[in-house]
């Protein structure tokens, strides 16, 4: 299957976010930037993303797409499905950037824009065709904030739009369709406000920079994160809602707490205070670092929304079930060929949260991603959601893991099982992890068939006994594992 093909104008710290976004998500990504540094900006963006994106996946990524630096505009959006502008924020440069662009892209592509703060109508102004031009707005950092604004105007048509938001889904992004074009979309529009206000606590001498970050992350930022500002408000009006909050605090809103229209003088003063500020801050710490935490704060703030099934970990968790059901591994029993070796029963790169003080992946974790490959075991001989609330499950009795090689952050990890044995109510699997071909553990499992009523032991149910006994009696022609039935050995 060919690829698609993104044209980037423009590689600076969005275009080189951008260019992660699409080659993570297997498009081949094509860049124009005249500044000879774009090929070392774009490569530590990927460096960033590569150690940090494949973490919010409990499954593997497609392979990556192939990243190549172009002379000219024309040459970067010749054949593109997406052409993604994220030059400087200057109406006359983009306008300009717009018509080489079109001069040479095809018609059917989608031109985006990263722009936080013009409308699409000014974009599209003079274009050949202004149908094409969208703003498709994304946050820092875009290889791991999924939320991109789609701003469009009567100009566009409604399957554009549509066709744009389904190639940003594709590459697990949330399309946030903005419906009435305004200065700045929808969240700038917020953050701007909120900086106004940061900057007069500043300016006033009420707060430093340090004081008002502290403010935001141990209070409502976390609120936001996670329910946003509106379900955050209507449990704060508590039983009586969100009515009576607005009754309560409605009348706040004419005091003199804030001066949200004005914004202080931009005084070379000023800038000096809030920079000054910001170095005792953080001046200890390199950009690079900074990103470092700043991604892998990230990653495991979304991973804990991932077990909660809950906003942005819920559409990552929609992204891995779309990824599993197109990569190629097998879901079922009657997809195994008539003598199946062992079986790929996960496939994943390692997360930040998986790391320990060694800085490699942590013991408990293991047993982690071998627990992972017994449930998807499980399901592929039939085990699945409606057996196990109609018939019966498998417990765990007894494991064995032996550590023979470290894993790093996200290194891709693959696991393959063997069945030792399956028959009656025994389950005994063999799971083998790999990075590569090198083997970095082996997991040695016993489980027992329970009936879910009884919660006793039991027979397998006709529906998997079997496809677990043809898997069983394939695997027993292969060499049993060296290490199978092994305990540890008496210390010397
Ligand atoms: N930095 C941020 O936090 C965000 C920025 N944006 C928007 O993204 C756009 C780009 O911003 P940044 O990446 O921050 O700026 P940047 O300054 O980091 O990057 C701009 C890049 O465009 C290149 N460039 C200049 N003229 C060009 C031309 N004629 N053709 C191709 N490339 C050209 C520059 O060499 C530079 O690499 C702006 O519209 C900005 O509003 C959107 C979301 C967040
Ligand atoms: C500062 N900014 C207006 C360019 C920020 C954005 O557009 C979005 C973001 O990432 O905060």
């Amino acid at each position: 299957m060919s690829r698609k093909i993104a044209g980037l104008i423009g590689g600076g710290v969005i275009g080189g976010g951008w260019a992660a976004r699409f080659l993570q998500a297997g498009w081949d990504v094509r860049v124009f930037d005249p500044d000879p540094q774009a090929e070392r900006k774009i490569g530590e963006v990927l460096e960033n993303a590569r150690r940090s994106a494949p973490g919010l996946s409990d499954v593997a990524l497609p392979e990556e797409g192939t990243l190549s630096f172009h002379a000219t505009i024309a040459e970067a959006v010749a054949g593109a499905d997406w052409i993604q502008e994220s030059v400087p924020e200057r109406l006359d440069l983009k306008l300009k950037v717009y018509a080489e662009v079109q001069a040479a892209c095809d018609a059917g592509a989608v031109i985006g824009s990263s722009t936080s703060g013009f409308k699409p109508s000014e974009l599209q102004d003079g274009a050949a065709r202004p149908g094409q031009i969208v703003v498709a707005h994304p946050f820092n950092p875009v290889y791991l904030l999924p939320l991109v604004e789609v701003v469009g105007t009567e100009a566009n048509d409604g399957e554009l739009i549509a066709r744009a938001q389904e190639m940003l889904r594709g590459t697990g992004m949330y399309p946030l369709h903005v419906r009435k074009e305004i200065d700045a979309h929808i969240a700038d529009r917020l953050l701007e406000a909120v900086w106004r206000e940061c900057l007069w606590l500043v300016t006033d001498g009420i707060a430093t920079s340090e004081e008002i970050d502290d403010a935001i992350r141990f209070g409502f930022g976390l609120r936001w994160a996670q329910m946003g500002i509106f379900d955050t408000y209507r449990i704060a009006g508590g039983e009586a809602g969100m009515k009576y909050f607005m009754e309560q605090f409605g009348p706040a809103l004419k005091w003199p707490w804030t001066k949200l229209m004005d914004v202080p003088e931009f005084t070379e003063e000023l800038v000096e205070l809030i920079a000054g500020q910001s170095d005792a801050q953080s001046g200890h710490m390199s950009i690079r670092e900074m990103e470092q935490i700043r991604d892998d704060n990230l990653v495991a703030m979304i991973r804990a929304l991932k077990d909660r099934n809950w906003g942005a970990g819920k559409l990552m968790n929609e992204r891995d079930a779309a990824i599993m059901a197109s990569d190629g591994t097998v879901r079922h029993a009657e997809q195994l060929g008539d003598a199946p070796g062992p079986i790929v029963t996960g496939r994943r790169a390692v997360p930040v949260d998986w790391l320990d003080y060694n800085g490699h992946m942590t013991e408990a974790r293991y047993l982690h991603a071998f627990a992972d490959a017994t449930t998807r075991l499980m399901e592929i001989v039939g085990c699945d959601q409606d057996y196990i609330a109609q018939k019966g499950s498998f417990f765990t009795a007894e494991t064995h893991i032996r550590h023979l090689g470290e894993a790093l952050l996200g290194q891709r990890i693959e696991i393959r099982t063997q069945v030792l044995l399956g028959e009656g109510k025994k389950l005994h699997l063999w799971h083998e992890m790999f990075e590569g071909e090198r083997l970095l553990a082996t997991g040695e499992h016993f489980l027992v068939h329970v009936d879910m009523a009884t919660r006793k032991p039991a027979p397998f149910g006709e529906q998997i006994a079997g496809h677990i006994a043809r898997i069983a009696a394939s695997h027993a022609g292969l060499l049993r594992p060296e290490g199978a039935g092994r305990a540890i050995g008496a210390p010397r």
